[in-house]
C-alpha cells in the first residue's frame, strides 16, 4: 500500500471528484458514513459524544457525522472552533444541513466558550486536518489543550489536529493528544514515525473508494506492507525439491556469554526454510549448539571464547572460512567486538560476492571501522535498530531527517536497511522505504533481533531477493509476535516464542 503526501492526498480527492464521478459534498458524506459505521460497531448510541469542527473540511466532516450520528440517537453536541473569518464550502453546505436537524450546535471563540469534558464523553476532533499549513495558535490551541487534559476518550478524524501529515512539527507545537485515529483511505507517514505515537493513538484506515488508478499511478518512495502484499512474495515449493534447493546458509554468530544469540539466529534460521545450516561459533559454545540444534551442523571457531573465522588445527572443516561453499552468510548476533573478530569480518568481507545479513556487533564494528562499509556486498542487508543505526551514520534531530540519513545511506552503499522498531522501515538500494504493518511491544525483549537475523539469512539463502527478503522478513517476523500476544498478551513474549510462531504459508 502506498503512502503519499499531502499534495498528492489533495489531487487524489481532486480526481476522485473528477473520475467517478462524485461531488464533492457526496464524498464527504461517504467518508462521514464510513466513519459512522466504525463509530457504531464501537461505541453504544447512549455515548454522550462532543465534536468539535474547524472551518475547513475536516471540520466539514465533522459536521456530517454529527447529523448522522444524531440520526442514530446519539446524543451529540457540536463546537464550532471559530478561528477565521472563511469557511469551505462543503463545511457552510454541511453547517446548513445540520442546523436544520438540531439546536446544538455551539461555538468557540473564546476559551469560556469550551465546554467541559467528562470522564464518560467521547470526544471527536474534527478541527483540522492535512490542510494544516501552520502551528496551531489562539483558541484552536486552547481548544486542543483543553481536549488534551480531559479525560474522555478522543477519535480523531482523517489525522490529529494539528499533526503535520509529512512534515515535522515542533516540539512547541499544540497537537491533540487522540486515542484513536480514522484516517482516510491511505496510511500518513505522519504515523510512521515513533516521535509522533501521542499524536496518533491507535490508527486505523477507512476505505472511502478514492480512485484507484490515481493512486496506481503516483510516485512515492513510501510504502506501508499489507499481508496480501506479503503473501504475494512468498515462494511456493515444488513438489521434486531436495534440501540443496534451500541453500545452505553459513551464521557467524556467539562468543562467551552470548551463544544463546546463536542459538536463537539458528533455530529461526532452521524455522525460515533453508535447506542446510552451518553455524561457527567459539569452542564454548559448540556443545551447546550441538546439543540444542543438532538439525545444523556446527564448525567450532579455532578460538575458545571468541569468533576468528578459522577453524582448530586438525579440525576436518577449512582453515579459515570459504564464503564460496555457502549460499549466504549471516554475521554478527551475539559476536562481541573482540580485534580478532573485526579482523575477521574485515577480512571476509572483500571476499564476498553474494548479499550478506549483518546484524548487531558486526555493524558496531563497521560503524567503529567506517571504510570497510564500503566492501559491503551490493544488496546485503544490515539491521541495525535505531542506535546501532546512529553509530553507523549520525545524529538526527526528528525523524523525517532520520528517513533521509536512512535512504541516502541505502542508495550510497547499495544495500538494504532494515532500521527495525514498531513499522520497522526497510530501505532499499533504489531510494524506497517500505513501513511494517505487523508486531507489537511485546517484540521489544532480548533476542528477538537474533531471530530475525535467522530468518533473513534463510530467506537470502533460499534465493529471495534481498529487497523481497527484507519486506517479507519483518512482515513475518512481526506476524509471528502477534500470534503470541494474541495467544498469551504482549509481557513475557520471549524470542523463543517468537520462532515457534513463525508460519510461512
Ligand atoms: N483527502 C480526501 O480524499 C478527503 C478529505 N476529506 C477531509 O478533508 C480534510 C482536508 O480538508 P482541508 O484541505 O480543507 O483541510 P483542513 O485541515 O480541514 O482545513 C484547512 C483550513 O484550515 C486552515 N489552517 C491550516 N492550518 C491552520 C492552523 N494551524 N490554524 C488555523 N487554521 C489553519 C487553512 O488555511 P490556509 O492554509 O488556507 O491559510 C484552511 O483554511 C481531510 O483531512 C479530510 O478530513 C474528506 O472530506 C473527503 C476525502
Ligand atoms: N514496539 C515494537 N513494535 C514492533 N516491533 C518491535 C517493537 N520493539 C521491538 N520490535 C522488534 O523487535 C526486534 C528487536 O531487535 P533488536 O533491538 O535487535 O533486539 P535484540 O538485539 O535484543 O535481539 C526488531 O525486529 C524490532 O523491529
Ligand atoms: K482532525
Amino acid at each position: 500500500m502506498k503512502i503519499l503526501n499531502v499534495d498528492q492526498i489533495r489531487s487524489l480527492d481532486q480526481s476522485t471528484i473528477q473520475h467517478e464521478p462524485i461531488a464533492p459534498i457526496n464524498l464527504m458524506e461517504r467518508a462521514a458514513l464510513t466513519f459512522v459505521d466504525w463509530f457504531v460497531d464501537h461505541f453504544p448510541s447512549t455515548t454522550k459524544t462532543k465534536i468539535f469542527c474547524g472551518l475547513g473540511n475536516n471540520g466539514g466532516d465533522g459536521l456530517a457525522i454529527a447529523r448522522l450520528l444524531l440520526e442514530r440517537e446519539y446524543p451529540v453536541d457540536i463546537f464550532v472552533v471559530r478561528y477565521a473569518p472563511r469557511e469551505s464550502d462543503d463545511f457552510m453546505h454541511n453547517h446548513r444541513r445540520l442546523k436544520l436537524v438540531t439546536e446544538r450546535v455551539h461555538y468557540i471563540e473564546s476559551t469560556t466558550d469550551i465546554p467541559a469534558i467528562r470522564h464518560h464523553d467521547v470526544v471527536i476532533d474534527a478541527i483540522l486536518g492535512s490542510g494544516l499549513s501552520r502551528p496551531t495558535e489562539g483558541i484552536v490551541s486552547d481548544t486542543i489543550k483543553a481536549i488534551n487534559r480531559a479525560p474522555a476518550t478522543v477519535i480523531s478524524v482523517d489525522i490529529a489536529s494539528g499533526l503535520y501529515t509529512d512534515q515535522p512539527n515542533s516540539p512547541t507545537d499544540v497537537i491533540i493528544e487522540p486515542d484513536y485515529t480514522l484516517s482516510f483511505q491511505l496510511p500518513k507517514l505522519a504515523f510512521m514515525l515513533p516521535k509522533n505515537e501521542p499524536y496518533v493513538g491507535d490508527w486505523q484506515l477507512l476505505d472511502i473508494r478514492l480512485h484507484k488508478r490515481f493512486i496506481d499511478l503516483a510516485p512515492t518512495p513510501y510504502y506501508f506492507t499489507q499481508p496480501d502484499e506479503a503473501r504475494l512474495l512468498l515462494h511456493k515449493r515444488k513438489r521434486f525439491s531436495n534440501k540443496g534447493t534451500f541453500g545452505h546458509a553459513l551464521l557467524l554468530v556467539g562468543s562467551y556469554g552470548k551463544i544463546g544469540a546463536a542459538v536463537l539466529a539458528a533455530r529461526a534460521c532452521l524455522r525460515s526454510g533453508v535447506g542446510l545450516l552451518t553455524v561457527q561459533v567459539p569452542q564454548c559454545g559448540y556443545t551447546i549448539l550441538q546439543t540444542s540444534v543438532p538439525e545444523a551442523m556446527c564448525s567450532p571457531d579455532r578460538h575458545q571464547n571468541v569468533l576468528t573465522g578459522t577453524a582448530p588445527a586438525g579440525h576436518p572443516g577449512n582453515e579459515s572460512i570459504d564464503p564460496s561453499d555457502y549460499s549466504t552468510i549471516g554475521i554478527g548476533p551475539g559476536i562481541g567486538k573482540a580485534p580478532e573478530t573485526l579482523a575477521m569480518l574485515k577480512g571476509l568481507l572483500p571476499t564476498l560476492k553474494k548479499p550478506i545479513v549483518v546484524d548487531a556487533d558486526a555493524l558496531n564494528l563497521l560503524a567503529e571501522n567506517r571504510e570497510a562499509l564500503a566492501n559491503l556486498p551490493k544488496n546485503s542487508i544490515l539491521t541495525p535498530h535505531p542506535k546501532e543505526f546512529e553509530r553507523l551514520t549520525k545524529k538526527w534531530n526528528d525523524d523525517y531527517e532520520k528517513l533521509t540519513i536512512l535512504r541516502d545511506f541505502a542508495k550510497k552503499y547499495q544495500v538494504v536497511v532494515i532500521l527495525k522498531g514498531a513499522h520497522s522501515a526497510v530501505a532499499t538500494p533504489g531510494g524506497d522505504i517500505h513501513f511494517n504493518s505487523t508486531g507489537n511491544p511485546g517484540l521489544s525483549t532480548g533476542g528477538t533481533g537474533d531471530v530475525l537475523t535467522g530468518i533473513l539469512t534463510a530467506l537470502l539463502a533460499q534465493g529471495y531477493d534481498p529487497v523481497e527478503a527484507a519486506v517479507l522478513g519483518v512482515f513475518s517476523h512481526g506476524l509471528a509476535g502477534d500470534r503470541v500476544a494474541q495467544q498469551r498478551g504482549p509481557i513475557g513474549m520471549t524470542a523463543s516464542d517468537v520462532i515457534d510462531a513463525l508460519r510461512w504459508e
